[in-house]
């Protein structure tokens, strides 16, 4: 793995002291845990590694999340027959031992927007509208050509949504997400329950709508880990969701687990 450079993070940074058994595992789904597909429903998860997640939640004494975008339910088919703790919508759902709070009703005015991103999608082939309910994304990467535009229609909804809700960039992606949803928020609040409290978090992710994830856990004094390249606050790297694979496989598989084996891949 690579130190990471980024405007706060120029200088190559040395892995804080752990002790093996006091790791909180936090894993970031899309481009982390799967490979980026052509559209949301295309991606598969590699069938090795929802068991291997078990086995490592055990070793960890419960101390492991999905920290996605992606709704906690979506999570859960990936992750078939294992239900693990999750913060979804971008922090604004979480499942923490199997109990969920739950969530408000979508407001009227993420309604009518909704409706304003479907007929921009039917309107303009290869535009993609995942609407997941709290939360509603307009994909592009099917119509590059249409970034701007697409960008353009999701920051006037955003401004006519106002204050409950806050426009999420993220890859060939912007999303209208719940205004105090994050996932640095999601971590902050997990570090704080019993499972996680007292460890050092450890989260791996891939994209802009981890950074404050990254900035979370830097803060905690734990391991930042971008998948791939781009400007981040991560202080460390991976190369691909394969990478990632192959630390999670082996020490499911009874090896290592500390920071050092996220850093010697
Ligand atoms: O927080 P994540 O788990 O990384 O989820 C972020 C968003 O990921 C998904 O979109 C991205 O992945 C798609 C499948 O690879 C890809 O087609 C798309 O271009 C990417 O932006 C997901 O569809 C969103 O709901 C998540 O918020």
């Amino acid at each position: 793995m690579s130190q990471a450079q980024s405007p706060e993070a120029a200088e190559p940074h040395a892995p804080p002291a752990v002790r093996t058994s006091s790791i909180a595992l936090f894993l970031d789904f899309d481009g982390t845990l799967v490979e980026i597909a052509p559209s949301p429903e295309d991606v598969r998860l590699d069938r090795r590694v929802p068991g291997a997640l078990d086995a490592l939640r055990q070793r960890l004494d419960g101390a492991l999340a999905l920290v996605s975008g992606r709704p906690v339910a979506f999570l859960d088919a990936m992750t078939a027959p294992f239900r693990f703790d999750a913060a979804g919508l971008h922090g604004a759902q979480i499942r923490l031992g199997g109990e969920e709070a739950p969530l408000a009703a979508p407001s009227e005015a993420l309604h009518v927007a909704t409706r304003a991103m479907v007929r921009f999608a039917n309107a303009n082939v290869g535009i993609i509208v995942e609407d997941k309910r709290q939360s509603v994304a307009l994909h592009w990467r099917l119509a590059p050509a249409l970034a701007d535009e697409a960008l353009e229609l999701m920051e006037r909804l955003a401004a006519e949504i106002g204050p409950s809700m806050r426009l999420q960039r993220g890859k060939a992606v912007a999303e209208l997400v719940p205004a105090t949803a994050s996932k640095g928020g999601a971590i902050a609040w997990l570090m704080q329950q019993q499972a996680y409290a007292g460890r050092q978090p450890i989260f791996v992710g891939d994209d802009i709508t981890d950074e404050n994830g990254f900035a979370a856990v830097n803060d905690a004094g734990g391991l930042s880990i971008r998948i791939g390249e781009g400007q981040t606050c991560a202080r460390h790297r991976l190369a691909s969701p394969t990478a990632l694979h192959r630390i999670l496989l082996g020490a499911a598989d009874g090896g290592d687990l500390t920071l050092e084996t996220f850093l010697q891949n």
